[in-house]
């Protein structure tokens, strides 16, 4: 059983001073994923869903109300479940998310050393494994002076990316001496990002053909977040209308849904699963599902959407329905993320290497990315 994941100031007093093993200073870059339990069964689901909805950004009910409900009703409910339908997506690797995010960083290393940025990328799970903190603290002791912060949430949620941004600042409370730090809030009308997207749907099309009906289906969150002044929906639906632009789809041909709706609070609608249950009933025979908002598959595109939506809409009487994978480590998108990476790295030295052909393509690329925003 794996231990509890203590505080950055419980770990701040209780490790022992590292050895200074500095390479010389060096700009980092962590990839801050949302995580996931260590294992698919209920005592590790129970302490990942302890740590995530006790975040008062992703539940946003008064603690005394909230806290009760969460340890008294949830988590003994709902633990067990959740650890059936992890061990339904579980690889010999592990969480399909935690896999999907190691690759990425690594291969986010290899692009932006291609491309002259001699930088160190590591990742790290806002809730679980491998922590913010750790590795904070692993880059800081190691000789990182400058850190950006790249969350793997396309549009900022107050849910999400800020909740990666308090970690950081809290990390940042236990620490004498604190990194330059910098972050990527959101890049959901990055021009590489909904060209990966494009790519990879109109890949799927020419191998499986073309569906009557494309469903892009985001997580939700409580519909009061956006009342508040979230920017979220507003940003999936500019996602939504700028991939179908690029698509090419007729209004018609495409709907933007929300899933994963959590409790009997107004969520954003329209919900996927009842959508799907009607575009069965209108007739659509063949309908194709993509999660432009998720950077990795995991439980919510995995069981959800590809098990679940699917059972729902054949169910309803569609004929054929096809889930169209995340990005996860294709080549296009993990150009686009070092593009990204590249722009919010702009005047911190990442020991560039003065070759003037990678240079030069780094100037054009900065310039037409400029263009295109
Ligand atoms: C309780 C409220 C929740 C909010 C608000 C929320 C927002 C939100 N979540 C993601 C991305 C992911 N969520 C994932 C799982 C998941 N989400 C919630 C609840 C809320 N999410 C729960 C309880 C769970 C756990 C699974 C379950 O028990 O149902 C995942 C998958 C993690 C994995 O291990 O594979 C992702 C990714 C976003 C982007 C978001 C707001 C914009
Ligand atoms: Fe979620
Ligand atoms: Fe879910």
């Amino acid at each position: 059983m794996a231990a509890r994941i203590p505080h950055a100031r419980d770990r701040q007093h209780s490790r022992p001073p590292r050895p200074p093993a500095r390479a010389g200073p060096f700009t980092a870059v962590l990839l801050c994923n949302l995580g996931t339990p260590d294992e698919p069964t209920p005592a590790a689901v129970r302490r990942y869903l302890a740590q995530f909805l006790a975040d008062p950004r992703v539940v946003e009910i008064p603690r005394a109300v909230w806290l009760p409900l969460l340890y008294g009703v949830i988590l003994p409910l709902r633990s067990a479940k959740s650890a059936a339908k992890y061990a339904t997506i579980w690889t010999p690797e592990g969480s399909p998310l935690k896999v999907w995010t190691e690759r990425q960083a690594k291969r986010l290393q290899g692009w932006l050393g291609e491309h002259g940025h001699r930088v160190r990328v590591a990742y790290a799970m806002r809730y679980g494994n491998p922590s913010i903190a750790s590795e904070l603290d692993a880059l800081a002791d190691a000789g990182a002076e400058r850190i950006l912060i790249l969350t793997a949430y396309p549009q900022y949620s107050g849910t999400t990316t800020a909740s990666v941004i308090d970690a950081v600042a809290q990390w940042a409370q236990a620490r004498r001496a604190v990194p330059e730090l910098r972050f990527v809030n959101r890049y959901h009308d990055d021009r590489g990002y909904l060209q990966a997207l494009a790519r990879s749907i109109e890949r799927h099309w020419r191998e499986h053909g073309k569906p009557d009906h494309l469903v892009m289906s985001f997580h939700g969150v409580p519909e009061r977040t956006l009342h508040l002044g979230d920017p979220y929906h507003c940003e999936c639906r500019k996602t939504g209308r700028l991939l179908a632009e690029l698509l090419q789809l007729p209004a018609d041909a495409w709907t933007l849904t929300f899933q994963s709706r959590f409790g009997k609070a107004k969520w954003l609608e329209p919900y996927t699963e009842p959508t799907l249950q009607a575009l069965a009933r209108e007739g659509k025979r063949r309908v194709d599902v993509v999660c432009p908002g998720f950077s990795s598959d995991c439980l919510e595109t995995l069981e959800e959407i590809a098990q679940e939506g699917r059972d729902a809409f054949l169910a309803a009487g569609g004929r054929s329905f096809q889930y169209i994978p995340c990005l996860n480590d294709d080549t296009e998108w993990i150009r686009a993320l070092g593009a990204i990476t590249q722009q919010h790295l702009a005047g911190w030295p990442t020991q560039a290497v003065a070759d003037p052909k990678v240079l030069q393509e780094q100037k054009e690329r900065a310039v037409a990315l400029g263009a295109a925003r």
